[in-house]
């Protein structure tokens, strides 16, 4: 198929044709050429152009809190003029990583790993990460040499040093934004506070994270991978590991659990009057994550922008820990007494602290426990130990404490204050002594049961001082990330010059017209087994094409953002010779297609696009499948006169007057494209407005509650 004249001027997708970068972004500035002077290398690859709205990107960096007065500063530096001396220093770095490359190249992987150490001393002596940035890079491009056979384009590096600046950049699908990961997520990772990588689902996180990982191992780092179903250890060891990879959903969760546990402790230990000596360090239960430090946003778009507003809700500790915590109250108290002095245990004169012994500890691991038990992690079970076999020998009923029914019927623990031998009402030992005496005494355990807690998406990301994102469609929205997150756009150039053909729209009176003509183009497509991909705006528009092209007699796969891991195999093969997929546009994202060598020579993969979306961000997504990494491809937009996108854009009447002048059209339309593109802008504008709305509103109830001594994030409101 030939190349056809494109359907609208300023349609942003019109970029996408063109190797130079700088058309997808507001206000492109060139890349300035190196000279001998500045000592910058070529980028190797397509790039004598990149691109970026931002000026500085490193003067946004917080260090704390990313409300204060300081990002505004930061706002302000976003001039033209800063530019220049950003990209030139970015060009600089880049030939400075590679300037190491052929000296690491002869090291031993075990010199690498040495190198690697010491960059480790020096980041948390407190040596600034970008003075270690040249050689940190330089070693991870020479650890994805070795022990991934990839070694990062030029354009990689570029990429990778605008992420560790804290700038959200756009690498257009198949550039390799798994292995860009690796070298902020590396650099960041050397102070010691941890790395976190946030995908879209438990898949992606577990397959970019088991890729990636020979890289880090290399280099002497452990990789930690949070899923939905890990218990608590395993997460708290996830999250001790250098770099940890996963959802934007589970870090919410995690973080909340752990601020609602924190909570919870705090409370006890304010409660706390009658000590009694029931001082330990902490409790049983312990917050998994060791801060928030960096934080690296993969599909940045869909998590920082489509999901921004998603809340994350927890109502109370869960009901699996929170019976997991007392049933280990249960079970060391029923053993607490077989513990011996001497053998099993130790007090310490000065702290009056139990401390198991060696012997103790191996009691503890041979006793019989439940499934729940178990899954507490031994060093837990330990302390549920120790305490209750202090509450066994120092804590007495009738005297420290009675069991009395209280005004609900429900026996409970009052204590018995040690000056005045009067009841304390309402009084609690701290550091779960008050549960483990519940647990003596075989009454219900007041296991505290948290409270409603609630962040968003956008919250919780707001809260690394340190964020970064990769997205193959960013700059389409980089005003709302510069307006919301303070992180500027770049979009980092491709490594070869993009061959994708955009073939011009066609429009139609209806939608059984438009999906009859599609149908027919499959068809001439798929006569040269080329692969086609069709994508649809909703999974029931999947069904029709699906339907139509049986009809035909065309074998097709139809996919719907059901099942992840399934759906990003067939989409991964999706790029063989005679495939025709049907897809939502959302569908097995994150998954490359990797085009069959025959296809390839035949001109790539075609890409249909049924209708266009709310964002039009959403079908760059979609057209972005095909033409990777400087591979041929073509697309074409299809469009019809009853399209959600001109209800939404242009308002129900005239959308309604289109739709029936469409019902009687049979000549050709196509001109109308550019109304359909100025729907599309206008509800992108309305989406934007009303996010800022809401965004406002937010901000304003979070200050008010703060104002008020409220915890925003655990004090919801329904
Ligand atoms: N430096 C490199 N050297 C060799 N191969 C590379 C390199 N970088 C990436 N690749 C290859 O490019 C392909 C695409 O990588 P990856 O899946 O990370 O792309 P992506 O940008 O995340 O795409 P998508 O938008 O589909 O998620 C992979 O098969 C990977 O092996």
């Amino acid at each position: 198929m030939a190349t056809g004249e494109s359907g609208s001027k300023t349609d942003p997708r019109d970029a996408l044709e063109t190797s130079d970068p700088s058309s997808l972004v507001p206000e492109p500035m060139p890349l300035p050429a190196p000279d001998s002077s500045d000592a910058a290398a070529p980028i190797d690859g397509e790039p004598s152009e990149a691109v970026t709205d931002a000026s500085d990107a490193t003067s946004r960096k917080r260090s704390g809190d990313r409300h204060s007065g300081g990002n505004h500063k930061a706002m302000s530096l976003f001039s033209r003029q800063g530019l220049r001396p950003q990209m030139l220093r970015w060009r600089r770095q880049l030939a400075a990583v590679s300037a190491m490359e052929s000296t690491l190249q002869t090291e031993e992987d075990a010199a690498l790993r040495k190198r690697s150490l010491a960059l480790r001393y020096r980041a948390m002596a407190g040596e600034k990460l970008g003075v270690l940035l040249p050689e940190a890079y330089a070693l991870v491009r020479e650890a994805g040499r070795r022990a991934l056979s990839m070694r990062h384009y030029d354009v990689q590096i570029i990429g990778g040093i605008a992420l560790y600046e804290g700038c959200i950049t756009e690498m257009q699908t198949g550039e390799g934004k798994t292995l860009t990961a690796t070298l902020p997520m590396y650099l960041h990772s050397l102070v010691g506070k941890g790395a976190h990588l946030a995908t879209v689902n438990d898949y992606l996180a577990r397959r970019d994270a088991e890729w990636m990982q020979p890289l880090y191992k290399l280099l002497g780092l452990d990789v930690g991978i949070i899923q939905t179903d890990n218990d608590q250890t395993d997460r708290r060891k996830s999250y001790a590991a250098e770099v940890t990879y996963g959802t934007a959903k589970e870090f919410g969760f995690d973080f909340l659990r752990d601020r609602l546990l924190l909570r919870a402790q705090n409370r006890l230990q304010t409660e706390m009057l009658g000590d009694a000596g029931g001082g330990f360090s902490d409790g049983g239960d312990q917050p998994v994550m060791r801060g928030m430090h960096f934080c690296l946003v993969d599909e940045a778009d869909s998590i920082l922008i489509d999901e921004a507003r998603t809340p994350l809700i927890i109502g109370s500790i869960e009901d699996t820990v929170r019976d997991q915590i007392v049933e280990t109250y249960h079970w060391a108290s029923k053993h607490a007494t077989e513990y011996e002095l001497d053998e099993h245990f130790e007090i310490d004169p000065d702290t009056k602290q139990y401390e198991l012994t060696a012997r103790g500890r191996q009691k503890v691991r041979s006793l019989p426990k439940s499934d729940l038990v178990r899954t507490m992690g031994l060093v837990d079970m330990y302390e549920y130990t120790e305490r209750a076999v202090k509450v066994a020998r120092e804590f007495l009923l009738d005297r420290q404490y009675v069991v009395r029914p209280n005004d609900k019927g429900v026996e409970e623990i009052v204590i018995v204050d040690e000056f005045t031998g009067r009841l304390a009402e309402g009084r609690k030992w701290r550091d779960g002594i008050h549960q483990a005496i519940e647990a003596k005494e075989d009454i219900e355990i007041s296991v505290p049961t948290g409270q409603a807690a609630r962040i968003t998406v956008q919250d919780l990301f707001l809260r690394y001082p340190h964020l970064a994102g990769m997205t193959g469609t960013a700059a389409t929205s980089a005003r709302e990330m510069r307006k919301i997150y303070r992180t500027p756009v770049i979009c980092v150039p491709t490594n070869k010059p993009p061959q994708r053909k955009r073939l011009p729209d066609k429009v139609f009176g209806n939608m059984m017209a438009k999906f009859e003509a599609i149908v027919k183009e499959v068809a001439d497509v798929h006569a040269t087994s080329r692969p086609v991909l069709i994508g649809t705006r909703s999974i029931d528009k999947s069904e029709i094409v699906s339907r139509l092209l049986t009809e035909r007699g065309i074998q097709h796969q139809v996919l719907n953002a059901n099942n992840v891991e399934q759906e990003a195999e067939i989409v991964a093969d999706a790029g063989l010779a005679n495939r025709v997929t049907v897809a939502t546009n959302m569908a097995g994202r994150g998954t490359d297609i990797k085009l069959a060598d025959a296809v390839e020579a035949k001109g790539g993969m075609h890409v249909i696009c049924t209708e266009l979306h709310d964002a039009a961000r959403i079908d760059r997504q979609l057209i972005g499948r095909c033409g990777r990494q400087g591979d041929q491809g073509s697309y074409r937009q299809y469009l019809s006169l009853d399209d959600d996108i001109l209800k939404g854009g242009l308002g129900p009447d005239k959308a309604e007057k289109l739709k029936s002048q469409g019902e009687s059209m049979t000549n050709s339309i196509d001109s109308y494209a550019a109304k359909f593109r100025r729907a599309q802008r206008k509800v992108e504008k309305k989406h934007f407005r009303d996010r800022m709305v809401l965004m406002h509103h937010e901000k304003e109830r979070k200050k008010m509650q703060r104002e008020i001594g409220q915890d925003p994030y655990l004090d919801t409101p329904d």
